[in-house]
């Protein structure tokens, strides 16, 4: 069988305009949503201390749910806000119907069980796919509520790949948020998973041999040209912001991009997987509102 040709140069796969897609299509599915029942999908959002990165985040998650004609409650909370607090307002939050969706921005503060936390939200209300009873439907293979980055990059992913069955990808990463449930939404594509993570021995070795990679690893431009066989396809979820010298930042992925000419496409960090985890967290509150109202 003949090699597949090396390209020259790798495509971009432009997340920001694949998510301004899912966005439209959310907002015809909240026209109809209201149209059938008369109210719109309502998101709670909570943030709690000042995290900078966390503000953008939920400041552009509500601005988004407001193009997208969701409803957002806001809730910010103090630094020091304390644990038995913030778990009386998610009862409340549970037990409001006119509440479709929970979203507690992460990470928290110290001295709040994060576990415990996600553990309070009613799976049914669960759009960032966090709690135990969505991560066990996830890795059955039954439904649920997915978290946002992977759908999102199976979205992306999906813009290259028709078939995944037998391709080898490698994620490098195993957080609960990225690395642990992009491998079963591939698994459930019949791809076959390695999942790597930073103390992983002969890393590049083992990337080399990828189709398909994933790096969420958190360290920026760890994947080198070196790592990467030629027309594979990379997935950069790692977005570090870093600070130069003449005080002005940027933000780093996970890999060396400019080495990457010989993949067959890449995602561009900023304007990769980022914005896809908005549009599937609003796309997300539209589908928990479709089963609270069809219930
Ligand atoms: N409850 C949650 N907390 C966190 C999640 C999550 O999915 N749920 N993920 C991350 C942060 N995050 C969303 O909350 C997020 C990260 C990055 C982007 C994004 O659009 N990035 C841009 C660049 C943004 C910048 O200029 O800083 C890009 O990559 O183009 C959106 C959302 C942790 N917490």
């Amino acid at each position: 069988m003949a090699a597949a040709p090396v390209p020259d140069k790798a495509r971009l796969i432009d997340g920001k305009a694949i998510a301004a897609e899912l966005l439209e299509k959310t907002s015809r599915e909240v026209e109809r949503i209201v149209a059938d029942h008369g109210k719109a999908p309502a998101l709670a959002v909570v943030l709690i201390g000042s995290d900078p990165a966390s503000e953008v985040y939920v400041g552009r998650k509500i601005a988004q749910c407001r193009k997208a004609g969701i409803t957002s409650i806001e809730h910010r909370l103090p630094e020091d806000t304390d644990e038995a607090a913030l778990l009386s307002l998610i009862d409340g939050m549970n037990a409001d119907p006119a509440i479709d969706g929970i979203l507690i921005q992460l990470p928290l503060p110290k001295g709040i069980d994060a576990a415990l936390v996600l553990d309070r939200i009613s799976p049914h209300k669960d759009v960032d796919g966090f709690h135990p009873v969505n991560v066990g439907r996830l890795s059955s293979g039954t439904g649920g509520l997915v978290p946002c980055t992977p759908l999102g990059i199976m979205m992306l992913l999906d813009t290259v790949i028709d078939d995944y069955r037998g391709l080898d990808v490698v994620v490098i990463g195993k957080s609960n948020i990225v690395g642990k449930p992009v491998s079963m939404l591939l698994l459930e594509r019949e791809a076959t998973v390695t999942v790597t993570h930073v103390e992983t021995r002969n890393l590049p070795d083992i990337a080399r041999q990828a189709d398909v990679i994933v790096a969420a690893a958190g360290v920026p431009h760890l994947v080198r040209g070196y790592w990467v066989k030629p027309g594979a396809v990379v997935i950069d979820v790692g977005i570090t912001r870093v600070t130069e010298p003449d005080g002005t930042t940027r933000l780093l992925g996970d890999c060396a991009t400019h080495e990457l000419a010989h993949a067959a496409a890449v995602t561009p960090v900023p304007g990769g997987v980022g914005p896809m985890t908005i549009a599937c967290l609003l796309s997300n509150t539209v589908r928990a509102a479709r089963m609270a109202r069809d219930a």
